[in-house]
């Protein structure tokens, strides 16, 4: 059998080559700028759907289209041209999608130094440059959402080397930008312990994270110096073989969101007209009160308190002066009142006073000092100055008491005891 350089018969040539295991061609060269296609294998016949019988013999430019012939004729002239075997990758549109392939382009030369033949061979790595287009694709998301995320980013390897952040993950934790560029993790944290009100734990909790990739952290709430709380979400970077590649750190800068919840928290919990807690706050303190007083055998006295013909009061001094009572008679009692003393107005013109730790002679003695200081304030508004009264209801807890709505209860009975026998009293029971 002639070598593959010798011979001249395309069919022959098309029977050497389709030995070789990957897809081969051999290009006769003809001129600078004529080519002729000697033979294909079936490999290359597979993958182009190329005819080794329709081709063979045919020049390049009659085969294949002007742009793809004056492509691929660039790189035969270059192997020509150099003398030596050339690389160049190359794409083809099959009807099923770009294929990408990387061919090998081998001269052979006669005993006048002429280069009379090529023989290329490609194989296809249309999966490594999909790879690396998804790569790339992935590392524009992931700049993208680095960059715009209203989260500060830090991304760690297994060995807890600092690999990402972002530039508000600078903001949040005031690290110049240096500092990271140097990948100076130690220097970081330092900065990072300097703000924190609680340095120990946060230090004590990254360091148990560091050493548990496979551990999730959620709504994780780190308290500032300067005030500021941040939540931190945290989780281990894991890829779909079950490697672990390191942890991502988002922290989130909550202080405003947290006031802002704090503030409606507080006014759903508070009167608007007089700027007391309301019956809602009253009743999950009496709760709270009630289960620790359980628990620790402590006392405490429930006052229920209601100003007296307070329909007179509006009838004849309007809504106004109504409202300007409720207001002045709040605030002649809140003066009166411990620090830990929850007093509410639960509707309309009655109000509650829990006393925690008071006993009910204590109780009383404070319910006759209300009503006296009650009797005392002079209302004013702009039908009138006038006077107001209120009657009280005093209740302790009982031992036998199953739930915190039985002394409250008894408090409201005893108001009405209270109004019964005349109104501007107190009474117990
Ligand atoms: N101005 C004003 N009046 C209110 C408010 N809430 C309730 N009231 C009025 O308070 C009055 C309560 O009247 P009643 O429950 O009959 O009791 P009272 O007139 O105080 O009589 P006694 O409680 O029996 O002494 C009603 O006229 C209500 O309209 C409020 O926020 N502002």
């Amino acid at each position: 059998m002639h070598g593959l350089l010798e011979s001249r018969d395309y069919a022959e040539l098309h029977s050497i080559l389709n030995y070789l295991g990957i897809a081969a061609f051999v290009i006769d060269v003809e001129g600078d700028d004529v080519y002729r296609l000697a033979a294909i294998n079936e490999r290359h016949e597979q993958l182009t759907g190329m005819r080794h019988a329709d081709c063979a013999g045919r020049r390049i430019d009659e085969i294949l289209s002007l742009e793809v012939a004056e492509q691929v004729k660039i790189n035969y002239r270059r192997c020509v041209h150099q003398r030596a075997p050339i690389d160049y990758d190359e794409s083809l549109e099959l009807p099923n999608g770009t294929s990408y392939w990387r061919t090998n382009l081998v001269p052979y030369i006669d005993a006048s130094g002429r280069v009379f033949r090529l023989l290329g061979t490609s194989f296809e790595i249309s999966r490594t440059v999909h790879l690396e287009q998804k790569a790339r694709y992935q590392s524009s998301l992931l700049d993208a959402y680095l960059e715009e995320s209203p989260d500060g980013i830090l991304v760690v390897d297994a060995d807890n080397h600092i690999k990402n952040w972002n530039r508000r993950f600078l903001e949040i934790w005031n690290i110049p930008a240096d500092v990271m560029d140097a990948r100076d993790g130690a220097r970081a944290l330092e900065i990072v312990r300097a703000q924190l009100r609680d340095p120990d734990e946060f230090v004590d909790r990254i360091r148990e994270l560091y050493q548990r990739l496979d551990q999730e952290e959620k709504e994780h709430r780190i308290r500032m110096r300067d005030g500021r709380i941040l939540e931190r979400y945290s989780r281990g970077l894991r890829d779909r073989e079950g490697t672990w590649w390191g942890r991502i750190w988002f922290y989130r800068d909550i202080t405003e969101q947290e006031r802002i919840t704090e503030k409606l928290v507080q006014l759903s919990r508070t009167d608007m007209l007089t700027d007391i807690a309301n019956r809602r706050a009253f009743m999950d303190t009496l709760a709270e009160e009630y289960q620790r007083a359980r628990r620790y055998g402590h006392p405490f006295t429930v006052l229920m308190i209601d100003l007296d013909h307070f329909k007179a009061v509006n009838d004849r001094y309007g809504h106004e002066g109504g409202d300007a009572a409720l207001k002045a008679f709040s605030q002649t009692i809140k003066p009166m009142l411990r620090h830990t003393d929850q007093f509410a107005r639960m509707g309309g013109e009655e109000f509650a006073l829990l006393l925690p730790e008071s006993g009910l002679d204590e109780a009383m003695q404070l319910a006759e000092r209300i009503g006296q200081a009650v009797a005392a304030i002079e209302v004013n508004c702009r039908r009138g100055s006038f006077g107001i009264t209120a009657s009280i209801g005093v209740s302790a807890l009982q031992p036998q008491d199953a739930d915190p709505e039985e002394p409250l209860g008894r408090a409201d009975r005893a108001l009405y005891t209270a109004k019964e026998a005349g109104r501007n009293r107190v009474a117990c029971n």
